[in-house]
Protein backbone atom coordinates (compact mmCIF):
# COMPACT_ATOMS: atom_id res chain seq x y z
CA UNK A 1 0.00 0.00 0.00
CA UNK A 2 1.38 3.64 -0.62
CA UNK A 3 1.32 5.92 1.97
CA UNK A 4 -1.29 9.04 2.09
CA UNK A 5 -1.67 12.13 3.70
CA UNK A 6 -4.71 13.40 5.20
CA UNK A 7 -6.20 15.81 2.88
CA UNK A 8 -5.66 19.80 4.90
CA UNK A 9 -8.07 22.01 5.59
CA UNK A 10 -9.26 23.53 1.77
CA UNK A 11 -10.03 27.15 0.97
CA UNK A 12 -12.70 28.84 -1.88
CA UNK A 13 -9.88 30.66 -4.04
CA UNK A 14 -11.04 34.07 -4.85
CA UNK A 15 -9.12 35.12 -8.13
CA UNK A 16 -10.71 33.83 -11.40
CA UNK A 17 -8.49 31.34 -13.04
CA UNK A 18 -10.37 31.04 -16.33
CA UNK A 19 -7.97 34.16 -17.39
CA UNK A 20 -5.59 31.55 -17.78
CA UNK A 21 -7.81 28.17 -18.29
CA UNK A 22 -9.94 29.12 -20.75
CA UNK A 23 -8.12 28.87 -23.61
CA UNK A 24 -6.56 25.52 -22.52
CA UNK A 25 -9.60 24.47 -21.63
CA UNK A 26 -11.68 25.25 -24.80
CA UNK A 27 -9.07 22.74 -26.76
CA UNK A 28 -9.05 20.08 -24.35
CA UNK A 29 -13.06 19.93 -23.10
CA UNK A 30 -13.98 18.75 -26.61
CA UNK A 31 -11.25 15.71 -26.90
CA UNK A 32 -12.70 14.80 -23.51
CA UNK A 33 -14.92 10.98 -24.15
CA UNK A 34 -17.43 12.69 -21.80
CA UNK A 35 -17.55 16.12 -23.40
CA UNK A 36 -21.59 16.25 -24.53
CA UNK A 37 -21.06 19.08 -26.89
CA UNK A 38 -18.56 17.68 -29.36
CA UNK A 39 -20.77 18.55 -32.12
CA UNK A 40 -21.19 22.06 -31.61
CA UNK A 41 -18.45 24.66 -31.19
CA UNK A 42 -18.23 25.60 -27.17
CA UNK A 43 -18.41 29.86 -27.64
CA UNK A 44 -18.35 30.50 -24.34
CA UNK A 45 -16.57 29.63 -20.87
CA UNK A 46 -17.23 30.52 -17.64
CA UNK A 47 -16.59 29.67 -13.67
CA UNK A 48 -19.19 28.85 -11.78
CA UNK A 49 -17.73 27.78 -8.53
CA UNK A 50 -14.43 26.79 -7.75
CA UNK A 51 -12.89 25.24 -4.66
CA UNK A 52 -9.49 24.58 -3.68
CA UNK A 53 -9.31 21.28 -2.84
CA UNK A 54 -5.70 20.76 -1.45
CA UNK A 55 -2.88 22.74 -2.33
CA UNK A 56 -2.08 22.14 -6.05
CA UNK A 57 -6.18 20.99 -6.98
CA UNK A 58 -8.63 23.05 -8.03
CA UNK A 59 -12.08 21.84 -8.04
CA UNK A 60 -14.13 23.16 -11.08
CA UNK A 61 -17.97 23.74 -12.21
CA UNK A 62 -16.76 24.89 -15.55
CA UNK A 63 -20.67 26.17 -17.56
CA UNK A 64 -19.37 25.34 -21.55
CA UNK A 65 -21.57 27.44 -23.94
CA UNK A 66 -22.93 27.11 -27.26
CA UNK A 67 -25.06 29.72 -27.89
CA UNK A 68 -24.49 30.48 -31.54
CA UNK A 69 -25.65 26.82 -33.34
CA UNK A 70 -29.84 26.29 -33.09
CA UNK A 71 -30.30 23.07 -30.96
CA UNK A 72 -32.71 20.71 -32.80
CA UNK A 73 -36.66 21.55 -32.33
CA UNK A 74 -35.35 25.55 -32.55
CA UNK A 75 -34.46 26.09 -29.16
CA UNK A 76 -30.99 27.95 -28.73
CA UNK A 77 -28.74 25.64 -26.57
CA UNK A 78 -27.73 27.28 -23.30
CA UNK A 79 -24.77 24.87 -22.56
CA UNK A 80 -23.88 22.73 -20.00
CA UNK A 81 -22.23 22.16 -16.74
CA UNK A 82 -19.09 20.05 -16.32
CA UNK A 83 -17.06 19.11 -13.23
CA UNK A 84 -12.97 18.97 -13.46
CA UNK A 85 -10.27 18.63 -11.58
CA UNK A 86 -7.97 20.64 -12.41
CA UNK A 87 -3.99 20.37 -10.90
CA UNK A 88 -1.69 22.34 -11.12
CA UNK A 89 2.22 22.35 -10.82
CA UNK A 90 5.60 24.21 -12.15
CA UNK A 91 6.83 21.33 -13.59
CA UNK A 92 4.43 17.60 -14.86
CA UNK A 93 6.23 14.60 -14.72
CA UNK A 94 6.55 13.15 -17.88
CA UNK A 95 5.05 9.85 -16.62
CA UNK A 96 2.24 12.27 -16.28
CA UNK A 97 2.06 13.16 -19.93
CA UNK A 98 -1.18 12.46 -20.57
CA UNK A 99 -2.91 14.39 -18.13
CA UNK A 100 -1.61 17.44 -19.44
CA UNK A 101 -3.61 20.33 -20.56
CA UNK A 102 -0.86 22.87 -21.44
CA UNK A 103 0.83 25.99 -19.74
CA UNK A 104 -1.27 28.43 -19.00
CA UNK A 105 0.26 32.04 -20.66
CA UNK A 106 -1.94 34.61 -18.45
CA UNK A 107 -3.90 35.50 -15.91
CA UNK A 108 -3.00 33.88 -12.32
CA UNK A 109 -2.10 30.63 -13.04
CA UNK A 110 0.63 32.23 -15.62
CA UNK A 111 3.59 30.29 -16.55
CA UNK A 112 2.32 27.15 -14.41
CA UNK A 113 1.19 23.80 -15.83
CA UNK A 114 -2.38 22.40 -16.13
CA UNK A 115 -3.46 19.09 -16.02
CA UNK A 116 -5.88 16.46 -15.25
CA UNK A 117 -5.49 15.52 -11.57
CA UNK A 118 -8.06 12.70 -11.80
CA UNK A 119 -4.63 11.39 -13.90
CA UNK A 120 -2.61 12.22 -11.02
CA UNK A 121 -1.97 9.41 -8.64
CA UNK A 122 -1.74 11.55 -5.34
CA UNK A 123 -4.26 14.14 -6.33
CA UNK A 124 -6.25 10.98 -6.24
CA UNK A 125 -5.38 9.68 -3.04
CA UNK A 126 -5.99 13.15 -1.78
CA UNK A 127 -9.84 12.79 -2.79
CA UNK A 128 -10.11 9.51 -1.47
CA UNK A 129 -8.96 10.60 2.02
CA UNK A 130 -11.42 13.34 1.71
CA UNK A 131 -14.45 10.87 0.98
CA UNK A 132 -13.05 9.23 4.10
CA UNK A 133 -12.99 12.37 6.07
CA UNK A 134 -16.89 13.21 5.67
CA UNK A 135 -17.25 17.52 6.11
CA UNK A 136 -17.28 19.77 4.00
CA UNK A 137 -15.07 21.78 2.12
CA UNK A 138 -15.83 25.54 1.26
CA UNK A 139 -19.30 24.75 -1.17
CA UNK A 140 -18.70 20.47 -1.35
CA UNK A 141 -19.99 18.46 1.21
CA UNK A 142 -18.31 15.13 1.64
CA UNK A 143 -20.58 12.52 3.21
CA UNK A 144 -20.42 8.76 4.21
CA UNK A 145 -22.72 5.87 5.35
CA UNK A 146 -21.07 4.90 8.71
CA UNK A 147 -21.77 1.81 8.63
CA UNK A 148 -18.48 1.11 6.23
CA UNK A 149 -15.44 1.41 6.79
CA UNK A 150 -12.73 2.26 3.83
CA UNK A 151 -9.47 1.87 4.57
CA UNK A 152 -6.80 4.52 4.06
CA UNK A 153 -4.00 4.05 1.29
CA UNK A 154 -6.39 1.62 -1.10
CA UNK A 155 -3.82 2.44 -4.63
CA UNK A 156 -5.86 4.61 -7.54
CA UNK A 157 -5.83 3.61 -11.01
CA UNK A 158 -8.30 5.57 -13.46
CA UNK A 159 -10.61 3.28 -15.23
CA UNK A 160 -9.48 2.55 -18.92
CA UNK A 161 -13.57 2.09 -20.14
CA UNK A 162 -16.03 4.61 -22.59
CA UNK A 163 -17.84 6.25 -20.12
CA UNK A 164 -19.98 9.14 -19.92
CA UNK A 165 -17.69 10.37 -16.80
CA UNK A 166 -14.90 9.02 -15.14
CA UNK A 167 -14.34 6.43 -12.93
CA UNK A 168 -11.34 5.72 -10.54
CA UNK A 169 -10.62 2.43 -8.67
CA UNK A 170 -9.28 1.98 -5.30
CA UNK A 171 -7.40 -0.98 -4.71
CA UNK A 172 -9.97 -3.10 -6.53
CA UNK A 173 -11.86 -2.40 -3.66
CA UNK A 174 -14.13 0.53 -4.57
CA UNK A 175 -15.11 2.76 -7.25
CA UNK A 176 -15.63 6.36 -7.25
CA UNK A 177 -17.35 7.69 -10.29
CA UNK A 178 -17.19 11.86 -10.89
CA UNK A 179 -20.16 13.18 -12.92
CA UNK A 180 -18.80 15.38 -15.11
CA UNK A 181 -21.36 16.41 -16.86
CA UNK A 182 -23.75 18.27 -13.57
CA UNK A 183 -27.47 19.20 -13.67
CA UNK A 184 -28.97 20.69 -10.60
CA UNK A 185 -30.64 18.56 -8.05
CA UNK A 186 -30.00 14.27 -6.91
CA UNK A 187 -28.50 12.09 -9.26
CA UNK A 188 -30.44 9.32 -9.86
CA UNK A 189 -27.00 7.00 -9.73
CA UNK A 190 -27.20 8.06 -6.02
CA UNK A 191 -30.66 8.78 -5.12
CA UNK A 192 -31.65 4.82 -6.34
CA UNK A 193 -28.69 2.29 -5.52
CA UNK A 194 -28.93 3.84 -1.77
CA UNK A 195 -33.07 3.32 -1.93
CA UNK A 196 -32.49 -0.27 -3.24
CA UNK A 197 -29.72 -1.19 -0.43
CA UNK A 198 -32.59 0.03 1.57
CA UNK A 199 -34.93 -2.75 0.49
CA UNK A 200 -31.99 -4.90 0.81
CA UNK A 201 -31.72 -5.17 -2.87
CA UNK A 202 -28.18 -7.06 -3.51
CA UNK A 203 -28.48 -6.40 -7.33
CA UNK A 204 -26.79 -3.20 -6.79
CA UNK A 205 -23.64 -1.80 -5.09
CA UNK A 206 -24.71 0.70 -2.77
CA UNK A 207 -23.22 4.03 -2.19
CA UNK A 208 -20.59 4.08 0.72
CA UNK A 209 -19.69 7.37 -0.02
CA UNK A 210 -20.32 10.55 -1.75
CA UNK A 211 -20.14 14.30 -2.69
CA UNK A 212 -22.22 17.31 -3.45
CA UNK A 213 -21.70 20.92 -4.12
CA UNK A 214 -24.07 23.39 -2.52
CA UNK A 215 -23.62 26.21 -4.93
CA UNK A 216 -24.40 27.54 -7.54
CA UNK A 217 -27.23 24.76 -6.74
CA UNK A 218 -27.55 21.93 -5.15
CA UNK A 219 -25.85 18.67 -7.37
CA UNK A 220 -24.72 15.41 -7.09
CA UNK A 221 -20.60 15.42 -7.97
CA UNK A 222 -19.56 11.57 -7.44
CA UNK A 223 -20.09 8.24 -5.62
CA UNK A 224 -17.96 6.05 -3.96
CA UNK A 225 -19.19 2.26 -4.23
CA UNK A 226 -17.84 -1.09 -3.84
CA UNK A 227 -16.15 -1.84 -7.15
CA UNK A 228 -17.07 -5.59 -8.35
CA UNK A 229 -13.84 -7.55 -8.71
CA UNK A 230 -13.07 -10.03 -11.87
CA UNK A 231 -16.68 -9.20 -13.24
CA UNK A 232 -17.02 -8.69 -16.89
CA UNK A 233 -20.06 -6.62 -18.28
CA UNK A 234 -22.61 -8.05 -20.45
CA UNK A 235 -21.74 -6.80 -23.55
CA UNK A 236 -17.90 -8.47 -23.35
CA UNK A 237 -19.56 -11.33 -22.60
CA UNK A 238 -22.02 -11.36 -24.94
CA UNK A 239 -19.16 -10.34 -27.66
CA UNK A 240 -16.86 -13.26 -26.46
CA UNK A 241 -20.44 -15.24 -26.51
CA UNK A 242 -20.84 -14.35 -30.49
CA UNK A 243 -17.24 -14.72 -31.37
CA UNK A 244 -17.08 -18.31 -30.02
CA UNK A 245 -20.42 -19.40 -31.30
CA UNK A 246 -21.45 -19.80 -27.89
CA UNK A 247 -24.87 -19.71 -26.71
CA UNK A 248 -26.16 -16.79 -24.65
CA UNK A 249 -29.29 -17.77 -24.00
CA UNK A 250 -28.76 -19.07 -20.65
CA UNK A 251 -27.47 -15.35 -19.79
CA UNK A 252 -29.71 -13.69 -21.05
CA UNK A 253 -32.80 -15.41 -19.41
CA UNK A 254 -30.87 -14.97 -15.98
CA UNK A 255 -30.32 -11.15 -17.25
CA UNK A 256 -33.95 -10.88 -17.68
CA UNK A 257 -34.82 -12.20 -14.66
CA UNK A 258 -32.39 -10.07 -12.56
CA UNK A 259 -34.11 -6.98 -14.33
CA UNK A 260 -37.23 -8.00 -13.01
CA UNK A 261 -35.81 -8.51 -9.25
CA UNK A 262 -34.12 -4.72 -9.59
CA UNK A 263 -37.63 -3.25 -11.25
CA UNK A 264 -40.16 -5.03 -8.21
CA UNK A 265 -37.57 -3.28 -5.59
CA UNK A 266 -37.66 -0.08 -7.61
CA UNK A 267 -41.32 -0.64 -7.20
CA UNK A 268 -41.26 -0.73 -3.55
CA UNK A 269 -38.88 1.43 -2.95
CA UNK A 270 -40.43 4.66 -4.84
CA UNK A 271 -44.34 5.44 -5.27
CA UNK A 272 -45.37 4.39 -8.41
CA UNK A 273 -48.43 5.76 -11.01
CA UNK A 274 -51.53 4.03 -11.97
CA UNK A 275 -51.49 2.46 -15.55
CA UNK A 276 -49.44 3.77 -18.50
CA UNK A 277 -50.69 6.76 -20.20
CA UNK A 278 -50.35 5.68 -23.64
CA UNK A 279 -51.64 8.96 -25.13
CA UNK A 280 -49.00 10.78 -23.76
CA UNK A 281 -46.19 8.46 -24.27
CA UNK A 282 -47.00 8.45 -27.95
CA UNK A 283 -46.50 12.37 -27.97
CA UNK A 284 -43.55 12.72 -26.20
CA UNK A 285 -41.75 9.64 -28.31
CA UNK A 286 -42.98 11.59 -31.65
CA UNK A 287 -41.14 14.94 -30.29
CA UNK A 288 -38.00 13.22 -29.57
CA UNK A 289 -38.64 11.73 -33.23
CA UNK A 290 -39.09 15.16 -34.86
CA UNK A 291 -36.08 16.63 -32.81
CA UNK A 292 -33.90 14.03 -33.71
CA UNK A 293 -34.54 14.03 -37.34
CA UNK A 294 -34.31 17.35 -36.99
CA UNK A 295 -30.61 17.12 -36.09
CA UNK A 296 -29.58 13.60 -38.00
CA UNK A 297 -31.59 14.25 -41.80
CA UNK A 298 -31.10 10.72 -42.28
CA UNK A 299 -34.13 10.02 -40.03
CA UNK A 300 -36.26 11.96 -41.87
CA UNK A 301 -37.73 9.67 -44.44
CA UNK A 302 -39.20 7.83 -41.73
CA UNK A 303 -40.97 10.24 -39.52
CA UNK A 304 -44.32 9.61 -41.21
CA UNK A 305 -44.36 6.41 -40.80
CA UNK A 306 -42.91 5.79 -37.45
CA UNK A 307 -45.29 9.36 -36.06
CA UNK A 308 -47.85 6.23 -37.09
CA UNK A 309 -46.75 3.70 -35.17
CA UNK A 310 -46.59 5.99 -32.10
CA UNK A 311 -49.98 7.29 -33.01
CA UNK A 312 -51.17 3.73 -32.81
CA UNK A 313 -50.01 3.10 -29.31
CA UNK A 314 -53.15 4.92 -27.96
CA UNK A 315 -55.11 1.51 -29.47
CA UNK A 316 -52.52 -1.18 -27.26
CA UNK A 317 -52.82 -1.96 -23.64
CA UNK A 318 -51.75 0.35 -21.27
CA UNK A 319 -48.62 -2.22 -19.85
CA UNK A 320 -47.80 -2.04 -16.13
CA UNK A 321 -47.54 0.92 -13.87
CA UNK A 322 -45.28 3.87 -14.85
CA UNK A 323 -42.49 3.37 -12.02
CA UNK A 324 -38.89 4.44 -11.44
CA UNK A 325 -36.73 2.73 -13.39
CA UNK A 326 -33.01 2.12 -15.07
CA UNK A 327 -33.79 4.66 -17.75
CA UNK A 328 -30.44 3.77 -20.02
CA UNK A 329 -30.39 -0.01 -19.54
CA UNK A 330 -28.34 -1.84 -22.05
CA UNK A 331 -25.41 -4.78 -21.65
CA UNK A 332 -22.63 -2.57 -21.05
CA UNK A 333 -24.77 -1.71 -18.04
CA UNK A 334 -24.70 -4.82 -16.26
CA UNK A 335 -22.05 -6.89 -14.41
CA UNK A 336 -21.74 -10.96 -14.29
CA UNK A 337 -19.75 -11.49 -10.97
CA UNK A 338 -19.82 -15.11 -9.80
CA UNK A 339 -22.72 -16.51 -11.22
CA UNK A 340 -24.75 -13.58 -10.13
CA UNK A 341 -25.74 -10.17 -12.79
CA UNK A 342 -25.19 -6.98 -11.19
CA UNK A 343 -27.10 -3.34 -12.86
CA UNK A 344 -25.03 -0.64 -12.33
CA UNK A 345 -25.29 3.51 -13.83
CA UNK A 346 -28.61 4.65 -13.05
CA UNK A 347 -27.69 7.88 -14.28
CA UNK A 348 -30.79 7.55 -17.09
CA UNK A 349 -29.91 8.53 -21.21
CA UNK A 350 -27.58 10.98 -20.15
CA UNK A 351 -28.85 13.56 -22.53
CA UNK A 352 -32.27 13.84 -20.93
CA UNK A 353 -33.13 16.17 -18.06
CA UNK A 354 -32.82 15.30 -14.71
CA UNK A 355 -36.56 15.74 -13.72
CA UNK A 356 -37.36 13.31 -16.75
CA UNK A 357 -34.88 10.82 -15.75
CA UNK A 358 -35.71 10.92 -12.03
CA UNK A 359 -39.64 10.41 -13.33
CA UNK A 360 -41.41 7.45 -13.40
CA UNK A 361 -41.79 5.16 -16.33
CA UNK A 362 -42.94 2.34 -17.87
CA UNK A 363 -40.77 -0.81 -17.20
CA UNK A 364 -40.92 -1.77 -20.83
CA UNK A 365 -38.58 1.19 -21.49
CA UNK A 366 -35.58 -0.86 -19.96
CA UNK A 367 -36.48 -4.00 -21.45
CA UNK A 368 -36.40 -2.27 -25.03
CA UNK A 369 -33.19 -0.81 -24.31
CA UNK A 370 -32.02 -4.65 -23.09
CA UNK A 371 -33.33 -5.77 -26.26
CA UNK A 372 -31.96 -2.95 -28.73
CA UNK A 373 -28.67 -3.83 -27.13
CA UNK A 374 -28.97 -7.66 -28.01
CA UNK A 375 -29.40 -6.38 -31.81
CA UNK A 376 -26.00 -3.96 -31.26
CA UNK A 377 -23.84 -6.87 -30.24
CA UNK A 378 -25.37 -9.24 -33.34
CA UNK A 379 -24.52 -6.49 -35.45
CA UNK A 380 -20.74 -6.71 -34.48
CA UNK A 381 -20.60 -10.17 -36.26
CA UNK A 382 -20.12 -10.45 -40.21
CA UNK A 383 -22.91 -11.55 -41.26
CA UNK A 384 -25.36 -9.87 -39.14
CA UNK A 385 -26.49 -12.91 -36.98
CA UNK A 386 -30.43 -11.88 -36.35
CA UNK A 387 -31.46 -15.22 -35.18
CA UNK A 388 -28.57 -14.51 -31.97
CA UNK A 389 -30.31 -11.39 -30.99
CA UNK A 390 -33.67 -13.44 -31.38
CA UNK A 391 -33.32 -16.39 -29.61
CA UNK A 392 -31.79 -13.98 -26.46
CA UNK A 393 -34.69 -11.49 -26.64
CA UNK A 394 -36.93 -14.96 -25.79
CA UNK A 395 -34.57 -15.99 -23.25
CA UNK A 396 -34.71 -12.27 -21.49
CA UNK A 397 -38.30 -12.08 -21.70
CA UNK A 398 -38.95 -15.42 -20.26
CA UNK A 399 -36.93 -14.55 -17.16
CA UNK A 400 -37.98 -11.84 -17.01
CA UNK A 401 -41.86 -12.69 -16.85
CA UNK A 402 -40.70 -15.39 -14.55
CA UNK A 403 -39.71 -12.95 -11.77
CA UNK A 404 -42.17 -10.09 -12.61
CA UNK A 405 -45.34 -12.21 -13.58
CA UNK A 406 -46.29 -10.43 -16.67
CA UNK A 407 -44.29 -11.37 -20.15
CA UNK A 408 -43.37 -8.43 -21.86
CA UNK A 409 -43.42 -10.47 -25.42
CA UNK A 410 -47.42 -10.13 -24.61
CA UNK A 411 -47.43 -6.63 -24.92
CA UNK A 412 -45.95 -6.22 -27.98
CA UNK A 413 -47.51 -2.94 -29.31
CA UNK A 414 -45.66 -1.08 -26.70
CA UNK A 415 -42.48 -3.02 -26.60
CA UNK A 416 -42.62 -2.33 -30.51
CA UNK A 417 -42.96 1.65 -29.48
CA UNK A 418 -40.22 1.72 -26.87
CA UNK A 419 -37.90 -0.08 -28.91
CA UNK A 420 -38.47 2.52 -31.56
CA UNK A 421 -37.96 5.34 -29.07
CA UNK A 422 -34.56 4.12 -27.75
CA UNK A 423 -33.36 3.48 -31.63
CA UNK A 424 -34.31 7.18 -31.88
CA UNK A 425 -32.39 7.90 -28.70
CA UNK A 426 -29.23 5.54 -30.43
CA UNK A 427 -29.46 7.72 -33.60
CA UNK A 428 -28.50 10.75 -31.62
CA UNK A 429 -25.91 9.04 -29.68
CA UNK A 430 -24.27 8.01 -32.26
CA UNK A 431 -24.65 11.18 -34.60
CA UNK A 432 -23.25 13.08 -31.67
CA UNK A 433 -20.43 10.59 -29.85
CA UNK A 434 -19.68 8.23 -32.44
CA UNK A 435 -20.99 8.59 -36.04
CA UNK A 436 -18.75 5.03 -37.20
CA UNK A 437 -21.70 3.46 -34.95
CA UNK A 438 -25.08 5.30 -36.57
CA UNK A 439 -25.78 2.36 -39.22
CA UNK A 440 -26.20 0.16 -36.49
CA UNK A 441 -29.37 2.04 -35.20
CA UNK A 442 -30.52 3.06 -38.43
CA UNK A 443 -30.98 -0.07 -38.99
CA UNK A 444 -33.11 -0.84 -36.84
CA UNK A 445 -35.18 2.43 -37.46
CA UNK A 446 -35.52 0.84 -41.15
CA UNK A 447 -36.67 -2.45 -39.73
CA UNK A 448 -39.19 -0.75 -37.65
CA UNK A 449 -40.54 2.14 -39.60
CA UNK A 450 -41.25 -0.46 -42.91
CA UNK A 451 -41.42 -4.02 -41.37
CA UNK A 452 -42.80 -3.00 -38.20
CA UNK A 453 -40.74 -5.84 -36.31
N1 LIG B 1 -19.30 -1.43 -8.92
C1 LIG B 1 -18.53 -1.72 -9.98
N2 LIG B 1 -17.70 -2.79 -9.97
C2 LIG B 1 -16.91 -3.08 -11.05
N3 LIG B 1 -16.86 -2.34 -12.15
C3 LIG B 1 -17.67 -1.26 -12.22
C4 LIG B 1 -18.54 -0.89 -11.15
N4 LIG B 1 -19.23 0.23 -11.50
C5 LIG B 1 -18.80 0.53 -12.73
N5 LIG B 1 -17.87 -0.35 -13.16
C6 LIG B 1 -17.15 -0.32 -14.46
O1 LIG B 1 -17.06 1.02 -14.86
C7 LIG B 1 -17.63 1.20 -16.15
C8 LIG B 1 -18.28 2.56 -16.22
O2 LIG B 1 -19.27 2.68 -15.22
P1 LIG B 1 -20.63 3.45 -15.46
O3 LIG B 1 -21.33 3.61 -14.16
O4 LIG B 1 -21.39 2.80 -16.58
O5 LIG B 1 -20.06 4.87 -15.95
P2 LIG B 1 -20.61 5.93 -17.01
O6 LIG B 1 -21.93 6.42 -16.51
O7 LIG B 1 -19.56 6.98 -16.96
O8 LIG B 1 -20.70 5.27 -18.37
C9 LIG B 1 -18.61 0.04 -16.29
O9 LIG B 1 -18.81 -0.30 -17.63
C10 LIG B 1 -17.90 -1.06 -15.53
O10 LIG B 1 -16.96 -1.69 -16.37
O1 LIG C 1 -22.28 5.84 -21.27
P1 LIG C 1 -23.48 5.05 -20.88
O2 LIG C 1 -23.17 3.63 -20.58
O3 LIG C 1 -24.24 5.73 -19.81
O4 LIG C 1 -24.50 4.94 -22.14
C1 LIG C 1 -24.30 5.65 -23.36
O5 LIG C 1 -23.27 5.03 -24.11
C2 LIG C 1 -23.56 3.68 -24.59
C3 LIG C 1 -22.36 3.21 -25.42
O6 LIG C 1 -21.22 3.19 -24.67
C4 LIG C 1 -24.82 3.67 -25.44
O7 LIG C 1 -25.16 2.30 -25.73
C5 LIG C 1 -25.31 1.93 -27.10
O8 LIG C 1 -24.17 1.17 -27.48
C6 LIG C 1 -23.98 -0.05 -26.76
C7 LIG C 1 -22.74 -0.73 -27.35
O9 LIG C 1 -21.61 0.08 -27.15
C8 LIG C 1 -25.19 -0.96 -26.88
O10 LIG C 1 -25.03 -2.12 -26.08
C9 LIG C 1 -26.44 -0.21 -26.41
O11 LIG C 1 -27.58 -1.04 -26.61
C10 LIG C 1 -26.58 1.06 -27.21
O12 LIG C 1 -27.70 1.82 -26.73
C11 LIG C 1 -25.97 4.26 -24.66
O13 LIG C 1 -27.10 4.34 -25.52
C12 LIG C 1 -25.60 5.67 -24.16
O14 LIG C 1 -26.64 6.19 -23.36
Amino acid sequence: MQKTASPRPTRTVEADPMASLAGLLREWLPRQRWFAGKDRPVTDLSLLSMTELFPGCLHLLVHAGHSAVPAPGGTPPAGDCYQLLIGVRQHLSPRLGRALIGRAEEGPLAGLTVFDALQDPRSAQLLLERLRHPGPSGPLRFEADPSVTVPAGLVPRVLDAEQSNSSLVYGDAFILKLFRRIQPGVNPDLEVPGALAEQGCRRVPAPVAWFRTTHPREATLGVLQPFLRDASDGWTLALDALASGGDFTAEARQLGRATAEVHLALASAFPSRGLGENGRTAAAMTERLENAAHFVPALQPYVPGLRTAFGALAACDPGPPAQRIHGDLHLGQVLRAGREWFVIDFEGEPSRPLAERRAVHSPVRDIAGMLRSFDYAARQRRPWRPEWARRCREAYCAGYADRAGWDPRKKHGLLRAYETDRAVYEVLYEARHRPDWLPVPMAAIERLAVRGA
